[in-house]
């Protein structure tokens, strides 16, 4: 069965990690009453009517949760009593889906059993470069749209606030879809109008269709 924490172990609870990983234990348990598995005993639960994974050295038991999963039951049982953080992560999932884990969270990987460095997800550069141009090309193309509508319609205050407007509205779109990244929890700041909006790849790529709507509208003349 798991084991107590003791004294000496590290205590993993409350530390906001670069994953954007969620904060199970300190809201479910206490320092003292964290449980511990071993890898040994998480592969024991592998059937499809018992499923413990790991995620980022959390242990959950997710049986409750196959039929519903949106991926389909197929894929977690394929990891089964193993190391799943890796094949999560490579998903992209979202913070609600991140949230969602929470309620399935049954303990913590013993310390023997743990990867030296943690099980941090190496990204490749294929992954870097999407979260570059995801997170670069949309404030490029705000700021080009912008310089664009200056030149423009310099001449005309009603469209300036009619682009003023709209700018407000892509501002309030992308602060209602603010997630930390679904695979490191990076975040993005731009600072625009005095109020910080945080971005992150997956805000990124809801905002385009925002930015083309944008332009669209730019291009329409302005209303008097
Ligand atoms: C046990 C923890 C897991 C939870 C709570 C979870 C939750 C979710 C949720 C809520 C979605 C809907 C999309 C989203 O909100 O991101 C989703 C989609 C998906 N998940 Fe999971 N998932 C888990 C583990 C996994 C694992 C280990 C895999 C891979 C082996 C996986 C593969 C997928 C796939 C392929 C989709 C569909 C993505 C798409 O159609 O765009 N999931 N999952």
């Amino acid at each position: 069965m798991g084991e107590e924490m003791n004294e000496n172990m590290i205590n993993t609870n409350g530390a906001a990690n670069s994953m954007g990983d969620v904060n199970h234990t300190a809201e479910k348990t206490t320092d003292s009453d964290v449980k511990y598995y071993t890898l040994e005993e998480i592969k024991a639960h592998n059937m499809s009517k018992d499923v413990w994974l790991i995620i980022h050295d959390k242990v959950y038991n997710i049986t409750s949760f196959l039929a519903e999963h949106p991926g389909g039951e197929e894929v977690l049982v394929e990891q089964a009593g193993a190391d799943a953080t890796e094949s999560f992560e490579d998903v992209g999932h979202s913070t609600d889906a991140r949230e969602l884990l929470i309620q399935y969270y049954i303990g913590e990987l013993h310390m023997d059993d743990r990867k030296k460095g943690g099980t941090k997800v190496k990204y490749s550069s294929k992954c870097s470069v999407k979260m570059f141009y995801n997170n670069v090309t949309p404030i490029l193309l705000m700021l080009t749209l912008e310089l664009c509508f200056i030149n423009n319609n310099k001449n005309s205050p009603t469209g300036r606030i009619h682009y003023n407007r709209r700018w407000l509205e892509l501002v309030d779109h992308m602060v209602d879809t603010c997630h930390s990244c679904s695979c490191c929890g990076y975040h993005v700041s731009i600072l625009h109008a005095g109020a910080q909006v945080f971005l992150s790849p997956e805000a990124v790529v809801a905002s385009h269709s925002f930015c083309l709507e944008a332009l669209t509208c730019l291009t329409k003349p302005p209303l008097h």
